[in-house]
């Protein structure tokens, strides 16, 4: 079992981190040992998995590229591990374009994990280690986007993943309330209370009342006001002293605290200091009762976060530093993201809120490839951060783990339930070309959900789901690390089944040479991973020895014999049997005996290796072959003891639970029988414990197939839900953009529509004005051959009088089949109109009936009445218009009367019977066509009127 010997070719190093008991655990039983290094100088390699209270199973032999022992400090892990290689990678000091880094935690929940890889409150983690390195080792190289605006478009113009850049500065402003920037600046000596964690709600200011100096420091809901000034990592929490500060200056700064809170719950002084920010608690608040993995309605996004008090300084590393390449200069581009439930969310991006529900939402986000990665796929439309500084690039890793995702659950009171991703972009390019492209590479920070037992977890609802999905997600990613064994896969990444879930694509998809032949695109090298492996060698071992089985390099298994159960019998039943017996008897019975022993005792030595990377099962055909074996025994020389045999002794009748000492004979014989009773007994005992373990076994994995079904079957439902509700908001939408659209296209087609009555009415008038003309001359005519001299009252129609000649009876007559013709040809448009309002949608009908231009079927009215017209525009025009004419033809006629000689109101009576007309008429003086017209007639007047039979016959029937 040789790790060092394959770990070249796997694409992780995998180192194992053991984690220290907490506090007062009572659980003192350690089923994890570490050998010692094969010499005295190396480093532990290999650990054993003794499984406790349970001898029939196997001892399991672990091999990792180190392990790290419980003392081992922050440091050791960052010195120990190959991070800062990692870190030189992406930095490609020797020009190129580097190797993209990977760095990530697996474990069991509570195993330590963001410990490692987060610190805690007076411990820096890896990330923070590894980002110092990074800044320290270009800081004469890196650019600063707030000196120059043209960097951030030519970085953002070099991204590939779609993302939306922007300088930390602008980041950081809209995120913490208080920000100061690098401009520096005083920050609010906002107070923090320190709480227990467990406890969600924010205390009322009641409680803290109660609780402030005299209840501390020893109560368990003891608070602790903590200053920015103060270093955190100096805090010991159990140790304020009580009085510390005055109760007035403890009340106003809780006070001032209740808008923006600082409230922090640590039972365990080891809790990660980020827990112990803002930021954490409103984490804690808000993921305690998360919905479909989204925010409540009740929950806002992150905005005006209160910034960390203080980032930990220890451990030390201003010694270490990575080289980097002189000629180029650098910027740091940072973005965060989470896998929850197999779906990519932003973590720098705050939710928005849906129209249709109200609540705040992320969207999820998709890993493709894209138009400039067309070789790779690439998380697109990230929000991404330019970091010029350390401090910068802390306060963006806090605000990203604002947002993600954490619950209290029965193994870790502030437990990841999602996978943290953390990438740290090194953008690169030639120092002084500011048209350089700026290539670059990634070095990726990747805190692992724990996978957990529901039992254990006593996790319920949402949280098991999640539960379901990480473990899901763990086996996949198991399987992966099981086939990076393989040193042939290195080649072929199909080997690896990394597409089946969203983490292992994230994880493993970088890890395989480029396979793009374009120039454009140039050949990237495979990624760099290292993997830690946490554990807790108190905690649960069969969570644990799952976890190692699958991500350890090489694994050994050790079966125990199982008759040593018989010999431990036989032993005691020989013991007994010496004690008793004479000297003579047992003398000769205890040289049978020890014949016995030697045939059935025999067992091989208890570590004797069976089989490398080999399953639990390995020992079954172990137990088979022991059993025929002994079978074979049986049928030999013990066959008369068997039970069932109806040669059995007559010992072998007794009640099988008879007290022994009534069984107990002292004859050879006897203790023969007895004998072999108890091999029959113990082979039995192993046959059907091997049987009952391996129903354990199936029970297990069925166990954890319906939970992961569930799970499963959870997470589809909710995804149906946001499926239809996506579908909702989208025929939502879409029923809004097509009525804004019927809308305009029904004004548009209202407008046309009046248009054309306008159009329609000017051209009547046109007629009716032409018409009118004509009827002056008509009137006027008979004045020009000195006829009708005596014609006072012109009119139309007819019944002009009896004054009136024959010609003119002609000519009113052309007049009016003018006028009926006009009429038909209205009725005929009108018509139309009414078909083409028919047509249209009830809606759309109401305004055309609005309009007034098109006449409705009852709305009365009757052409060229006046009376009747109230109703339709259409007829009162027609009748007026009739006036018109009517007043055209007096007017001519009393034009003609004053002799053509000059203008003024020309009005007489007809001398005809029936003729009455009145009309005036400004009429140019000589000019018998004068047609300007100014009709006001005077009721004094007569009026010609029409024969109402011609203008009411379009009356009702038409309109
Ligand atoms: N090496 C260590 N030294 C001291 N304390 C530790 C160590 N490892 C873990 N702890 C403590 O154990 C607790 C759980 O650790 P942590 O939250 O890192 O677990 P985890 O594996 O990330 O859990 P989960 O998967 O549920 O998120 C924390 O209080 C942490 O401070």
């Amino acid at each position: 079992m040789e790790p060092s010997s394959k770990s070249h070719a796997n694409l992780f190093q995998v180192y194992l981190r053991l984690r220290p008991p907490p506090t007062g655990s009572s659980n003192p039983e350690r089923f994890l040992r570490v050998e010692d290094p094969e010499d005295d100088e190396g480093s532990p390699t290999h650990i054993t998995l003794n499984p406790p209270n349970d001898r029939r199973r196997a001892i399991e032999k672990f091999a990792f590229t180190r392990v790290f022992e419980e003392d081992a400090t922050q440091l050791d892990l960052f010195q120990g591990t190959k991070v800062l290689p990692l870190v030189e990678g992406v930095l490609a000091a020797h020009g190129g374009d580097g190797t993209d880094g990977l760095l990530a935690t697996l474990g069991v929940t509570g195993s330590g994990k963001t410990h490692t890889i987060l610190g805690s409150r007076s411990q820096r983690g890896l990330t923070q280690l590894a980002l110092d390195v990074l800044y320290r080792s270009i800081k004469n190289n890196i650019v600063d986007c707030n000196t120059s605006p043209a960097l951030e478009a030519s970085i953002q113009a070099s991204d590939a993943s779609e993302a939306n850049l922007s300088a930390a500065s602008a980041f950081l402003e809209t995120t913490y309330s208080d920000f100061s920037g690098s401009r520096g600046g005083s920050r609010a000596a906002t107070p923090m209370i320190v709480r227990p964690k467990n406890d969600f709600v924010r205390p009322s200011l009641s409680e803290i009342y109660s609780q402030l100096p005299g209840k501390f420091p020893d109560s368990p809901g003891s608070v602790r006001l903590v200053r920015h000034e103060d270093d955190l990592s100096k805090i010991t929490l159990l140790s304020t002293p009580p009085n510390e500060r005055p109760r007035s200056q403890i009340l106003s700064a809780a006070a001032g605290r209740s808008r923006q809170p600082k409230l922090a719950r640590t039972p365990s002084p080891k809790k990660h200091y980020m827990c112990l920010t803002s930021a954490a608690q409103s984490k804690k608040t808000v993921t305690k009762t998360p919905t479909k993995g989204e925010f409540g309605s009740s929950q806002t996004p992150r905005r005006n976060l209160q910034r960390p008090t203080a980032f930990p300084q220890v451990p030390d590393i201003s010694s270490i530093r990575s080289s980097c390449d002189p000629s180029a200069e650098y910027a740091i581009v940072i973005s965060m993201y989470e896998v929850y439930n197999d779906r990519i969310f932003d973590l720098l991006t705050p939710p928005v809120k849906s129209n249709a529900t109200k609540e705040y939402r992320r969207r999820p986000l998709l890993f493709k490839s894209t138009e400039l990665s067309p070789d790779r796929k690439v998380v697109a439309g990230l929000r991404k951060i330019i970091c010029s500084s350390l401090k910068d690039a802390l306060l963006v890793l806090e605000a990203g783990l604002h947002e993600r995702r954490v619950a209290g659950t029965g193994s870790n009171s502030v437990s990841s339930r999602s996978h943290g991703f953390f990438c740290v972009e090194v953008k690169k390019r030639r120092r002084g070309r500011s048209s350089a492209h700026w290539g670059g590479t990634t070095l990726s920070i990747v805190d692992l959900a724990g996978s957990e037992r529901a039992r254990d977890a006593k996790t319920q609802g949402a949280t098991l789901a999640e539960a379901g999905k990480i473990n899901e997600s763990l086996m996949y990613l198991g399987q992966c690390l099981q086939m990076q064994s393989d040193a042939s896969s290195m080649s072929k990444p199909n080997l690896v089944p990394f597409r089946q879930c969203k983490l292992t694509e994230l994880l493993f998809s970088n890890s395989f040479p480029s396979t793009s032949l374009t120039q454009s695109v140039g050949r990237r090298n495979p990624q760099r991973g290292v993997m830690i492996v946490t554990a807790d060698p108190f905690g649960d071992f069969n969570a644990t020895s799952q976890i190692l089985r699958y991500s350890a390099l090489a694994r050994e298994v050790t079966v125990p014999r199982i008759p040593s159960i018989t010999a431990t019998i036989l032993a005691g039943a020989q013991a007994n049997a010496a004690a008793t017996a004479t000297a003579a008897v047992a003398s000769s019975s205890s040289t049978h005996s020890s014949q016995q022993s030697s045939e059935f005792g025999s067992s091989p030595p208890l570590s004797s290796p069976l089989s490398n990377f080999s399953n639990n099962n390995n020992h079954q055909p172990y137990f088979q072959q022991q059993h025929q074996h002994q079978h074979q025994q049986q049928s030999g020389s013990i066959r008369h003891h068997h039970p069932n045999n109806n040669n059995h002794s007559h010992s072998s009748h007794r009640h099988p639970y008879q007290p022994h000492h009534q069984q107990r004979t002292f004859s050879p014989e006897t203790a023969d029988t007895e004998r072999g009773t108890m091999e029959n007994a113990a082979l039995e005992i192993a046959r059907m414990a091997e049987a009952i373990e391996q129903l354990h076994a199936e029970l297990a994995q069925e166990t954890a197939e319906r939970v992961a079904a569930e799970a499963h079957l959870l997470s589809l439902e909710e995804r149906a839900l946001e499926l239809e509700q996506d579908v909702r908001e989208e025929c939502y939408a879409d029923f809004e953009r097509r009525l804004a659209l019927e809308m305009g296209r029904w004004k548009a087609s209202l407008d046309m529509e009046l248009d054309r009555g306008t159009e329609h009415w000017d051209r009547k008038v046109e007629l009716m004005q032409q018409m009118g003309a004509t009827a002056t001359v008509v009137v006027t005519s008979p004045s020009s051959d000195g006829g009708g001299g005596d014609e006072n009252g012109g009119g139309l129609g007819r019944g002009v009088g009896s004054g009136v000649d024959d010609d003119d009876d002609d000519k009113e007559n052309v007049l009016i089949e003018n006028l009926e013709q006009e009429n038909e040809r209205l009725r005929r448009e009108v018509a139309v109109l009414r078909r083409e309002l028919a047509g249209r949608t009830p809606t759309k009908r109401a305004p055309l009936q609005e309009r007034g231009d098109v006449v409705s079927s009852g709305g009365g009215g009757g052409v060229g009445n006046n009376a009747r017209s109230g109703s339709s525009i259409g007829a009162a025009d027609i009748a007026g218009l009739g006036n018109r004419l009517e007043g055209l033809r007096v007017s001519g006629e009393s034009d003609r009367r004053g002799g053509g000689s000059g203008s003024g109101h020309g009005h007489g009576n007809g001398n005809g019977n029936n003729g009455n007309g009145n009309g005036n008429g400004n009429v140019n003086s000589g000019r018998r066509k004068g047609i300007n017209v100014a009709s006001s007639g005077s009721p004094t007047k007569k009026v010609r009127k029409l024969p109402a039979r011609r203008w009411d016959a379009a009356d009702d029937d038409e309109f």
